[in-house]
């Protein structure tokens, strides 16, 4: 474990897996802090604590650490002129955290003798941005040594991130703390899979407290970044193992994939390692963010894959309008009224996306936290203090 056969389930089964704020300058801070408070009152049945536990406050490391955020934004503001790809990338990386025992930085552990790493299961095997996390870090622990969390670094980078890549601003509270276990089962089970049906995505997202226009809103970011073929594969030859593609395909737009793609080899579609290693070599994809190509060379296509618009935006909903959305568990969307009326909604309001994408980040970002005394705050993001 992770084996080839887990790894085939990830990518070809459905079944296991259960208006914004766009000038930050512009936001007073009383406004962020009720829009905080209001926050908090609707999610605090997801983020139970008891008596003596820190709750998140806005700019907890004003005294402790006060230069933290502006390193986050200028070192994502740096990385996003030379490597705009990562922008995406940390925005899904602070969705695998966030949903998997909440948002405690658990997939940056690396594995270790007795911990597997959620790094290594298949559905975060295509991740990227470790590295842009170790540079902020990095420059953190140089200014105030043990203070900052990895876990507040993740949603502040996502947060500058989707900023970066036209998305809207929202303000996010900090005092996450991190934990000491990686959870590479939970990993492997519980993030949705891309074949999984609209039960599957419903009730996963549900488990975490978000209804189903709130689902529909965050299947929106896959309006940036890219989706690489084995994501979708079976969908062009094989679907569901009939030999033909999935009918919910566009025809038009099956033809658009299958030209991509190719008929991709099944080499593809396994996972990379078969067996148990307990200390992972370190990925090829994580040694550095200077180089302007894709580090994965398998191949893949932009989420807006007519080119036409590289920044987050509707064109994901127009899409799936059209019989176009590239991942079998996007176009589910369309599959029930309630779920095609949010779609409908999102593709012709962008400013109700945004503003309701903003709210769905700050909850997200908030998601079963670990604050003080539980948890600890991690010198080096990959490995327990
Ligand atoms: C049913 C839920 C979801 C499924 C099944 C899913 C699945 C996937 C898959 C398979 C990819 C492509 C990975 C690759 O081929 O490299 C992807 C990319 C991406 N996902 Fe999701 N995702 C879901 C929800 C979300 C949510 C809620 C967010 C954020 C709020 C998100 C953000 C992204 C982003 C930004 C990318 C592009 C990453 C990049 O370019 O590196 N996804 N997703
Ligand atoms: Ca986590």
């Amino acid at each position: 474990y992770p084996n080839s056969e887990t790894a085939k389930d990830y990518y070809r089964s459905s079944s296991d897996f259960v208006g914004g704020f766009s000038d930050p300058a512009a936001l007073a801070h009383d406004f962020q802090s009720s829009l905080i408070s209001l926050a908090w009152s609707n999610y605090d049945d997801f983020n139970s604590r008891s008596a003596g536990q820190e709750s998140l406050q806005y700019n907890f490391y004003h005294d402790t650490c006060p230069k933290a955020e502006k390193i986050v934004k200028e070192i994502i503001r740096q990385v996003y002129n030379v490597r705009p790809d990562l922008g995406p990338a940390l925005i899904r990386l602070l969705f695998h955290d966030c949903f998997i025992k909440g948002c405690d930085a658990s997939i940056l552990l690396d594995g270790t003798e007795g911990m597997e790493s959620e790094k290594d299961t298949p559905p975060n095997e295509t991740l990227k941005g470790f590295e842009v996390i170790d540079i902020i870090k990095e420059e953190v622990e140089n200014v105030c040594p043990g203070t900052v969390s990895c876990a507040d670094i993740i949603v502040l980078a996502a947060r500058e991130a989707l900023l970066q890549a036209g998305g809207p601003y929202y303000p996010v509270t900090t005092g996450r703390r991190d934990s000491m276990i990686s959870y590479a089962q939970l990993a492997m089970y519980q993030l949705p899979s891309p074949y999984g049906d609209l039960d599957d995505v419903l009730a996963s997202f549900s488990a975490r407290g978000f209804d189903e226009r709130e689902t529909v809103n965050l299947l929106g970011a896959h309006s940036i970044g890219i989706i690489h073929c084995k994501s979708f594969h079976s969908r062009l030859y094989n679907f569901s193992g009939t030999n033909k593609p999935d009918p919910s395909l566009d025809p038009g737009f099956l033809d658009t994939l299958r030209s991509r793609c190719g008929n991709i080899s099944s080499h593809l579609l396994t996972a990379p390692s078969a067996s148990p290693s307990p200390s992972p070599a370190p990925s090829p994809c994580r040694s550095s963010f200077k180089s302007p190509q894709s580090p994965i060379e398998e191949p893949g296509v932009a989420m807006d894959h007519k080119g036409t618009r590289r920044e987050f935006g509707t064109s994901y909903f127009r899409s799936l309008l059209q019989g176009r959305g590239i991942l079998y568990a996007d176009q589910q969307l369309m599959s029930r009224e309630e779920t095609r009326n949010w779609v409908r909604a999102y593709a012709w309001d962008a400013v109700l996306f945004r503003k309701d994408f903003s709210d769905a980040m700050m909850k997200l970002s908030n998601l079963n936290v670990l604050t003080a005394p539980d948890g600890q705050i991690r010198r080096n993001c990959s490995k327990v203090a």
